[in-house]
């Protein structure tokens, strides 16, 4: 996570980070455009994203929804996740007047679709309110041509949201006007006397936490937000409670799974940034080059990589069927037999650059050299040489957001030296893909 302390990225919120748009960080997401959708609702949906808060709780100078996790801003993580349903027909980011340049320059960076801020309010409540109404005047001279059936509501800093269950939520609204996200209490609530003692608790099985996503029908949470009082609109933290108070709509109330919590405190962005770490990790392809030892050592890495949670998928090239890896995968392993041989991982460069996927986050690519000797390669020339060719090839890939490793591996006659080199390759590598550090890039690490 980078925030407001020294961090070898960039700081929070930092706008002037080099990045590129795409998906969330699974081995879908990073075609950018939304997957096909495994459901479909026949009413048209929108999206209202509160992000317009200040995130004190984090005791960060920079908003949370603004802190960025690889490259990129907690908020993007959300919208994509939104975008990626192809249901969904617009999305609203309430954002406060002073962040309105920085959301622009993260849609256009992250070229998010579907997308368009307003102006937050003073609290949530407002926010939304005002998100609500944007909405509402979708549609020009005809705003109620432009007006969604659903509208859901979710907080920019709850990432992890997927296309199920804003389905249940987005129907369940249609049908009963309002429905909202319920998790189990994990700790008691209790009453406090003024003078702060214990007046008494409640029975925690019979309540739950109101969580986000929540939907309503238009006309409802419109409704609801011009009749509240001004008190609701201070104070206020529910917008179910208004559907019932002002509408007489009774949400229907869903559990949500547990990855719905919001993002408040700053271990919350440690976790976050670990939840989005691992998915980013979680694959990588290797690409032999067709050479019978390359396969040989992948064969050998399988085993080790994934015990460090990272899945290989083996392929000679990427031309034919496999080209869509160049889509989808976030992490590449590229066998060359030494470092005098720098084509293969100049055309994996290239042919990244070519699928223009603008990735989500900064690519991995890792380059094996091998070497047939025990010895170093061919002496201190020889290494100052490989050192030179993968500290050029890095520097012109970093400027296109593709982080570029090397390890070197010496073939070793030594079943057992050469067992520890493969398991060295394996840990070497899954550091790589999960911390994907700038300080390593261009390195020739020694396995
Ligand atoms: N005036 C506000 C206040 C909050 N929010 C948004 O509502 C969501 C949930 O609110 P919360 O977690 O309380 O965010 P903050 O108000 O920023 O946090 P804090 O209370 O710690 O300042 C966040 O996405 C926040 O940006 C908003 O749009 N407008
Ligand atoms: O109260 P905060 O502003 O921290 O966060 C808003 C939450 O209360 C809200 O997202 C859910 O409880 C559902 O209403």
């Amino acid at each position: 996570m980078e925030g407001n302390h020294a961090t070898t990225q960039s700081g929070c919120g930092d706008p002037d980070r080099p990045a590129h748009p795409g998906g969330f960080p699974n081995r879908d997401a990073g075609k950018g455009d939304p997957q096909p959708a495994g459901r479909d609702v026949d009413f048209p949906v929108s999206v209202v994203l509160p992000a317009g808060g200040t995130g004190e709780r984090t005791g960060l100078q920079t908003p949370k929804q603004f802190c960025s996790f690889l490259g990129r801003p907690l908020i993007s993580y959300t919208i994509q996740a939104f975008e990626r349903v192809s249901w969904i027909q617009s999305i609203v980011v309430v954002v406060a007047r002073e962040n309105t340049d920085l959301m622009a320059d993260i849609v256009r960076r992250f070229r998010h679709r579907k997308v368009r801020a307003v102006p937050g309010g003073s609290t949530r409540h407002r926010s939304i309110r005002n998100g609500i109404l944007a909405l509402g005047e979708e549609g020009g001279e005809r705003p109620a041509a432009g007006r969604p059936k659903v509208v859901l509501i979710h907080d920019a800093v709850r990432p992890f949201v997927d296309e199920d269950f804003l389905y249940e939520i987005a129907t369940a609204a249609k049908e009963h006007g309002a429905a909202g996200a319920i998790r189990p209490l994990v700790s008691t609530v209790i009453a406090t006397t003024p003078e702060g003692y214990l007046d008494h608790s409640l029975e925690r099985g019979k309540y739950r936490a109101s969580e986000m996503p929540q939907g309503f029908t238009y006309d409802v949470i419109h409704r609801a937000y011009q009749r509240c009082s001004q008190s609701d609109f201070d104070f206020g933290t529910e917008c179910l409670h208004l559907a019932l108070q002002y509408c007489g709509t009774n949400a229907k109330l869903i559990q949500g799974p547990p990855t719905l919590w919001k993002v408040t405190y700053k271990r919350d962005l440690a976790a976050a940034e670990s939840i989005i770490k691992d998915a980013v990790s979680r694959s990588a392809c290797f690409v032999t080059g067709g050479s019978a030892r390359a396969a040989a050592l992948a064969g050998a890495l399988q085993e080790p990589a994934r015990a460090l949670g990272t899945e290989l998928d083996v392929v000679p090239d990427l031309t034919g069927e496999n080209a869509s890896y160049l889509l989808k995968e976030w992490n590449f392993i590229q066998f060359s037999v030494d470092h005098s041989r720098p084509a293969e991982v100049e055309a994996l460069l290239a042919a990244l650059e070519a699928a223009d996927r603008a990735p989500l986050h900064p690519l991995v690519v890792i380059w094996v050299q091998w070497s047939d000797s025990d010895e170093l390669l061919g002496g201190r020339a020889a290494a100052a040489a490989a050192a030179a060719v993968i500290t050029d090839l890095s520097s012109a890939a970093k400027l296109r957001n593709i982080l570029l490793y090397g390890i070197q591996l010496h073939q070793s006659k030594d079943s057992e030296r050469w067992e520890r080199s493969v398991s060295k390759v394996a840990e070497i590598a899954s550091v790589l893909i999960r911390e994907r550090s700038p300080a390593l890039v261009g390195q020739l690490l020694q396995a």
